[in-house]
């Protein structure tokens, strides 16, 4: 069998007088390397005529779907709040791509895993809403990350989250709690009526979800486990799941297609 593909939507980036649609390196190498699966950028065209149409190509043709980390933040009025200049930046071209593309994945089945950035847009798309400038509520931890050159120390492994008994991260982890390299502003606000929880960090924060009743593996993480996924345990043993379940997605596709 060929290797299965999986689809990442990508991020408008505005460099050298030009729009790129791009990820970061790390995610890509986290799918070939501790996947074992073909990363495939998609553009993130959601804002065009057509759209929906290509989105469907797109899922009909993928295994996975890998959604990102990235610094710009959901755009609010997705979740019934107000854009202001202080909560961007906003990148609504990416919003108008994966969010369609995760609720398509789970609609079908198609394997999902959604980080940091990612989680938070798999809230939005069920429903849910987003906790802004988390840092500054009384008694929360700040998750922001470690202004430093070094990304090693950006994103170093420094926080403890509680895994959920009987969640998905349990099963995949084996264990009831871990370290992870949680960085970021936002985080779950009000969950999505379609997801659960599987672990929390020592505020509360919502570190790891899975939609409930998933016809597959669809799974969000607010830490970045795409960064140490072939040196750390329980980075890779994630990426290690994600690919299971896009491979024998992709077989079950490959009999449908053949039957
Ligand atoms: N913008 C959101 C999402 C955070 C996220 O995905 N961060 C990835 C980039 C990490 C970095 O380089 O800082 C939030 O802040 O909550």
């Amino acid at each position: 069998m060929t290797k299965p593909i999986v689809a990442l939507p990508a991020d408008v980036k505005h460099t050298d007088g030009y729009d790129w649609h791009a990820s970061p390196r790390q995610y890509v190498d986290a799918a070939l390397k501790a996947a074992d699966v073909v990363p495939l950028i998609v553009p993130a065209f959601g804002l065009e005529e057509g759209a929906a149409e290509a989105i469907a190509s797109v899922l009909d043709r993928v295994d996975g779907v890998l959604v990102t980390g990235a610094r710009s933040n959901v755009y609010p009025e997705l979740y019934g709040e107000q854009a202001t200049e202080a909560n961007g930046p906003y990148d609504r071209e990416r919003d108008a791509t994966s969010i369609p593309l995760i609720r398509g994945a789970i609609e079908r089945g198609v394997p999902l895993f959604a980080i940091c950035r990612g989680i938070q847009e798999l809230n939005v798309a069920l429903g849910g809403t987003i906790a802004t400038e988390i840092h500054e509520k009384e008694g929360n931890l700040d998750h922001r990350r470690v202004e430093s050159d070094d990304p090693d120390v950006r994103f170093s492994i420094r926080q403890q989250i509680k895994i959920e008994a009987g969640s998905c991260l349990a099963t995949i982890l084996g264990a009831d709690k871990t370290s992870v390299n949680s960085l970021h502003r936002q985080s779950i606000g009000n969950l999505a009526p379609e997801l659960g929880v599987a672990a929390v960090a020592d505020d509360g924060v919502i570190e790891a979800v899975s939609v409930t009743n998933a016809r597959g593996f669809a799974v969000g993480v607010q830490w970045h486990p795409e960064y140490w996924a072939t040196t750390d345990a329980t980075s890779q043993r994630l990426f290690k799941a994600f690919g299971d379940a896009v491979r024998s997605y992709a077989r079950s596709r490959e009999r449908a297609l053949t039957a």
